[in-house]
């Protein structure tokens, strides 16, 4: 599997020019190499602007039309399903970044699945290949099902065939001769598709569209569809958004929201289990319907991705820009050959791939080159700045300029910075003799006290006694009451079921038993991040040690250190996604005037969530 990762910049908006919005982007000559400079007020009011830049297979500016996005990232891939390849192409970014303008086009812009059409027609006359015919199909995904936008929104299922290969049940397939053909099919598609507002785009898809081309061989007698030949999917994926962009909206789109990042997560974590992966490793495709979907384009020799990631020019983005740039770095590094995993149960990502990333990330590091901008091999490791205590590494005052930065100055150093920082604090902490311990989650804390285990630690570990203390109370003393409120959902759900409850309280019910399952999705997910965060914690107490036994080992620890920290951020991000469905969820019961009954749950997961941001940052 190999994963192509462009970068793609739009011009400034009408609106953010009459803002006075300034661009903060800078995308040097379609090398692939993006600038972002992020004005910044430091703790003595002093003004900086913090400087990062980040590499790519390609980078496309304001000036660079689709027909160039797609010359120079897509046409490649379109020309190899004519060999038999799987391909998709994914637009990734923010809400309003150019996703939808990327891949479907706009007025006379047309889209990049425009053009791929018009090179698969013509190279099909060109090869001679009257034998194959083209396909077109178009769903989207959203709240977790499959929806085809050309019958109707039917509800599609999506399903393995016995060679594991995804097939999609219900979704109808176009045959197209011509251009027009694709055109129409795209705008009638487009029409259905599910959009809403934020406060980033008026317009916002919010759903996932795949647009599929499928080649098959002419269907022989007996056969209901030809066998497929070769498969492009296009999807346009849902904005990525913070809790801000929608805090302003309905409770609608803010689930929207959370669905969106959780099912962007899992899009990055089998990117990353694909790479760190041999064939044994378990890819966790049933994380999302979306990644479910995208199996085939991510395992077999025969497929090839292209990610574009789409950016905003605005300096109030710049924080969205900086995400999305991250995710878009990710995705690259791993985007290598290799990953032939087909994906086995769901089991946790435990010590084991800890420390393949580990060794992953030390080859890596061996294997390091960066540059500065102005070309010259550069310093960037050692900028991450850990043994510098580089606190305002990647920090210049306006007039420095940004010259000499080391690559994603921004992230690694002000990472290092971060890390520097903390190391500091802690040397005075040790100095004063009151060293806090601020590793682990619950669990983990409790595991470690043996170790020193410090205040922040052991208040995460006794909440999580407290809170299976007063469990276990309310199981020995509360059966009954507990029994007559079972009753009490059952009686109100039986008229539902014999089809004799009102409107009203059927929907009452059915928010309720969603919000249960909510609930219990939420704990699971908490579960396995515990989980996941007690592996990091094994490894990372192996880390601080080796590194400070051993001073040539800190370089591979930083980069580790950094690896962590991102993954952390996704365990936390993912729990934080299914505590706002939870909200939601519960907001709409709460409207139908029903109870809070696991308010003390999510007080609790909430306090939670605060603890390991606080700890991340
Ligand atoms: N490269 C570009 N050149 C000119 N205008 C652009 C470009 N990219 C995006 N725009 C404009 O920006 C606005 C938002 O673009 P678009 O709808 O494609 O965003 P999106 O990323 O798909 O957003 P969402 O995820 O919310 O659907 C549109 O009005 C579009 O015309």
């Amino acid at each position: 599997m190999r994963i192509r990762v462009s970068v793609r910049k739009r011009p400034l908006s009408l609106k953010e020019k009459a803002t006075g919005e300034v661009d903060v982007l800078q995308v040097a000559g379609g090398k692939g190499r993006v600038i972002v400079h992020q004005p910044k007020t430091r703790v003595d009011l002093e003004k900086v602007v913090e400087s990062g830049v980040f590499e790519f297979d390609n980078g496309f500016g304001e000036s660079c039309g689709n027909r160039q996005v797609y010359e120079e990232a897509v046409e490649n891939l379109v020309g190899r399903v004519w060999g038999g390849c799987r391909g998709s192409v994914f637009a990734y970014g923010q809400t309003g970044s150019g996703k939808t303008f990327t891949m479907m086009g706009e007025g006379k812009e047309e889209g990049v699945t425009i053009l791929a059409a018009e090179k698969l027609l013509r190279e099909r006359k060109r090869k001679g290949r009257e034998d194959l015919d083209v396909y077109v199909s178009l769903f989207e995904i959203y709240g977790g099902k499959l929806f085809d936008l050309l019958n109707e929104r039917k509800v599609v299922k999506c399903l393995e065939d016995g060679k594991g290969r995804v097939c999609f049940l219900g979704l109808t397939e176009h045959k197209v001769d011509d251009l027009e053909d694709v055109r129409r099919l795209i705008s009638e598609g487009g029409e259905g598709r599910s959009t809403g507002s934020t406060s980033k785009n008026d317009a916002s898809s919010r759903s996932h569209a795949v647009l599929q081309f499928s080649i098959r061989k002419q269907k022989k007698r007996r056969e209901r569809v030809g066998e497929e030949f070769g498969r492009l999917s296009f999807i346009d994926l849902a904005g990525s958004e913070r809790g801000k962009d929608t805090d302003k909206s309905d409770k609608q789109t803010r689930l929207e929201g959370a669905e969106i990042n959780t099912s962007l997560l899992a899009l990055k974590e089998v990117i990353r289990s694909l790479a760190l992966g041999s064939g044994t490793q378990h890819i966790p495709f049933r994380g999302s319907k979306l990644t479910q979907v995208l199996k085939d384009s991510f395992v077999g020799e025969d497929s090839c991705s292209v990610m574009i990631a789409c950016v905003g020019p605005g300096g109030s983005d710049v924080e969205h820009t900086l995400n999305t740039l991250r995710y878009a770095d990710r995705v690259k590094e791993r985007g290598v050959d290799g990953g032939g995993g087909t994906g086995g149960g769901e089991a946790n990502q435990g010590e084991e791939q800890m420390q393949q990333m580990q060794q992953m990330q030390m080859q890596q590091l061996r294997g390091v080159n960066t540059k500065n901008l102005d070309g010259r091999p550069g310093t960037a490791p050692s900028s991450r700045g850990g043994g510098e205590r580089g606190g305002n590494l990647g920090r210049r005052s306006l007039d420095a300029g940004i010259g000499g930065l080391g690559r994603r100055s921004i992230d690694g150093g002000g990472g290092g910075g971060r890390l520097s920082e903390a190391l500091e604090r802690r040397e005075r902490e040790e100095k004063k003799g009151k060293r806090r311990e601020s590793v682990g989650g619950g669990q983990a804390a409790k595991e470690n006290n043996s170790q020193g285990g410090g205040a922040g630690a052991d208040r995460v570990a006794s909440k999580v006694r407290e809170r299976i203390r007063r469990r276990s109370l309310g199981m020995a003393g509360g059966r009954e009451k507990a029994e007559k409120e079972a009753m009490k959902l059952v009686e109100k759900k039986i008229p539902t079921i014999q089809g004799g409850g009102n409107k009203k309280e059927k929907k009452e019910t059915e928010r309720k038993l969603l919000l249960k399952q909510k609930g219990k999705e939420l704990i699971e997910c908490h579960r396995s991040g515990m989980t996941k965060l007690l592996a990091m914690v094994k490894v990372e107490m192996k880390m601080v040690n080796q590194a400070d036994q051993n001073r040539d080992f800190l370089e591979e620890y930083l980069n580790c250190l950094e690896e962590l920290v991102e993954r952390k951020r996704d365990v936390v991000g993912a729990q934080s996604a299914k505590l706002q469905e939870w909200k939601s969820a519960r907001e709409m019961v709460k409207d139908m005037g029903g109870r809070e009954e696991e308010e003390e749950d999510i007080d609790y997961l909430e306090e939670l969530g605060q603890e390991e941001d606080l700890r991340l940052n």
